[in-house]
């Protein structure tokens, strides 16, 4: 019979960091530990939590791939659909923590808390961090403050929403940030807090996860783009590119000539900006309603890929999508 004043926790594993085990030299690989060996080191947890925990799957989050997106939306939704959690915790690699965090936002349907967490430094090293961002990560799954407010993310005692959040830097403690609208709130060891209310909750955009989502290729551009790459690129016949531009979301005229020619044989086109903040504008210097672009607003290109592969499955219409990606 579970302790009722205890909160019910579901912790499911995926790898990453925070699952890291030493290696050769300093040196370490993503994903070796098991969920059970990183909760060992935080003793008492069960006095406090009811914990039960799942591995999905042990890997460095670089090679996540959509059928480990699709198999953890699922076991996610399972989870929730039994009505037996308070919480949901997901250890994850830092490398694309924010692909599977958006992810998951854009599908999942519950008020119970979702939080990704992760570590960036493994568990053997100095000053490791992966057992703190678990404990904030718990603490924050288990509050009811937590509520309402979508997938979360906590990393260095930060809690973000899943939309906004990045990793910003390649290393360091500090790596994740909300760089256009701030962290949402503070973890403090147990105690958590929100900066604002919980906005009302909307229903998460996608009903499901297609079985098969549509090919959508990122193009990244810099001054002297070899336009090869992207003749390169629509010779693989995608369903979507997704271009990481310059600015708000700039390429060169050949290139802009070429993504125009594609999107008039219906290749969706997203302009999005490699700058890593600020929003996409239409119709500026790039006549979007002319060439049949989109643009991706104030998603990164990771994050605008991840939209277009699931809003084609619903329409290759360039202004339905342009809706989902300014909803
Ligand atoms: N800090 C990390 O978690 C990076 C490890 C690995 N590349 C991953 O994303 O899983």
């Amino acid at each position: 019979m579970p302790d009722l004043r205890r909160p019910r926790i579901a912790v499911l594993g995926t790898g990453g960091t925070i699952a890291g085990v030493a290696a050769q030299g300093l040196g370490y690989r993503a994903g070796g530990m098991s969920l059970q060996d990183i909760l060992t080191a935080l003793p008492g947890l069960e006095e406090w939590l009811h914990l039960d925990c799942q591995q999905v799957a042990n890997v460095g989050s670089q090679n996540i791939v959509y059928e480990d997106w699709r198999r953890l939306a699922f076991a996610v939704q399972a989870r929730l659909d039994l009505g037996d959690v308070d919480g949901i915790v997901i250890t994850h690699g830092t490398d694309t923590l924010e692909e599977t965090a958006y992810l998951l936002d854009l599908v999942l349907s519950t008020r119970v808390p979702v939080v990704l967490t992760g570590a960036m430094r493994p568990a053997h090293a100095p000053g490791s961090d992966g057992v703190a961002n678990l404990l904030s990560a718990l603490a924050v799954a288990a509050s009811p403050l937590a509520a309402g407010r979508g997938v979360l993310a906590v990393m260095n005692q930060k809690i973000h929403c899943a939309r906004d959040v990045q990793k910003m830097a390649a290393s360091g403690l500090d790596a994740f940030a909300s760089p256009n609208s701030g962290p949402l709130g503070w973890v403090h060891d147990r105690d958590i807090g929100f900066y604002g209310a919980a906005a009302p909750q909307k229903p998460p955009l996608f009903g499901s996860l297609p079985a098969a989502p549509a090919k959508v290729h990122v193009l990244y551009s810099h001054g002297g783009l070899d336009i090869d790459l992207l003749r390169a690129m629509t010779a693989l016949k995608p369903d979507g590119i997704v271009l990481a531009g310059v600015g708000n979301g700039n390429t060169t005229d050949e290139a802009l000539a070429l993504l125009g020619q594609a999107a008039a044989q219906g290749v969706a086109i997203v302009r999005a900006s490699r700058t890593g903040s600020g929003r996409v504008v239409r119709n500026m210097e790039v006549d979007d309603d002319n060439a049949g672009f989109i643009v991706a607003g104030s998603l990164n290109p990771q994050k605008a890929r991840i939209l277009l592969m699931l809003a084609l499955a619903q329409s290759p219409d360039a202004t339905q999508l342009q809706d989902y990606f300014l909803a």
